[in-house]
């Protein structure tokens, strides 16, 4: 674990829009060593500065757009920080010698699976067969890493995981925009028939999973990480109406998401045998926590909703007022 490697100098890089991870790994960390860093990773100077500066150990690249109803309407700049800001990231570890370079992925780089079929999961040895230029971004982004791990022998790790939630989540995605909706009483827009399947896993899990891979994952593997908590979306807001006091009424039933994945499921089977990790926070607990730090932490989410962000949740949401 990091804890036991104080001087083992960690960069995270991270854009704004990512789940709360680097707030999150930063708090469950005690290592004097560890650099969270926000900024444009496609800034091949900037980035180069830093390494110059930091002479970094291990590099965890967060760094991503990644909300897929945003690659749909505007794809090019996810192409760009997706792929080109992992290959600058890569390029600065050759550069700089870095010990180890460590890939946050996703599941969506697998695509879908079908609803009838619940007895399927996402394995690591799937084939790459992505739906959204988000997730084709991701998923190019996954074969440069194991490109360059082969081809220049870069010393680097993928995961891939299922949808994060919990404190820091940008209120884009839905367990947020269902929190502050909800708390504002506006309608709650569900895609389609809310029939869609995730597999929630709660932010803490997902470090601390990061944590082990980045000290003891194998060089040149992948590993899936999943919190063995599939639910409907529509049970999702359900949950969430019922721990705020909503009315289920509030539930609006708007037009599907173009190209939506059905169902997402994990088996985690890999990174429990190798490292010994399995999720420790089940969805109903993991929900009230989340919900409790909403309402504990206006102010961090107020000066988002006023923000830039303000422009995409307006043409997003503005006709489901
Ligand atoms: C924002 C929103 C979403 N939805 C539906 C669409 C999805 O079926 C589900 C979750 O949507 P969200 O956009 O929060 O997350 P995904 O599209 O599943 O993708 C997320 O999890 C993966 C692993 C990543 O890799 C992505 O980076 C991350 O954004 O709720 C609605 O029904 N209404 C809404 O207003």
């Amino acid at each position: 674990m990091l804890k036991n490697h104080p001087n083992y100098k960690i960069v995270c890089l991270d854009l704004l829009t990512y789940a709360g991870n680097l707030e999150t790994l930063e708090s469950i960390m005690d290592n004097p060593n560890f650099k969270f860093v926000k900024g444009d990773i496609t800034d091949r100077e900037l980035v180069f500065e830093l390494f110059e500066k930091e002479k970094f150990d291990a590099v965890v690249n967060f760094a991503a757009e990644s909300h897929v109803d945003r690659s749909i309407e505007n794809p090019e700049i996810f192409l760009k920080t997706n792929i080109l800001g992992t290959q600058v990231l890569m390029d600065a570890c050759r550069a700089f010698d870095t010990k180890r370079f460590h890939q946050v992925s996703t599941d969506e780089v697998y695509g879908d699976l079908p609803l009838e079929r619940l007895d399927l999961f996402f394995t690591e040895d799937m084939p790459i067969k992505a739906s959204s230029p988000y997730s084709a971004s991701k998923a190019a982004a996954d074969l440069l890493v194991l490109a360059y791990c082969r081809t220049y022998n870069l010393p680097a790790t993928i995961s891939r995981c299922s949808n994060n939630y919990g404190p820091y989540q940008f209120p884009e995605k839905l367990i947020p925009l269902v929190i502050l909706r909800a708390l504002d009483n506006k309608t709650i827009p569900v895609y389609g028939t809310g029939e869609n399947v995730r597999d929630w896993l709660y932010v803490e899990d997902h470090c601390r999973a990061i944590d082990l891979i980045l000290h003891d994952g194998t060089i040149g593997e992948v590993y899936n990480i999943g919190g063995h908590n599939e639910k409907t979306n529509l049970e999702v807001v359900k949950t969430i109406l019922k721990e705020l006091k909503k009315p289920e009424s509030l539930i609006t039933f708007v037009k599907d998401r173009a190209g939506h994945d059905l169902r997402y499921a994990i088996d985690p089977s890999k990174i429990h045998k190798e490292l010994g990790w399995l999720p420790t926070t089940n969805f109903d607990d993991g929900i009230k926590r989340t919900v409790q730090w909403y309402l504990a932490n206006k102010n961090w989410w107020e000066k988002i909703i006023n923000g830039e962000y303000r422009n995409y949740y307006e043409r997003m949401y503005a006709e489901k007022e």
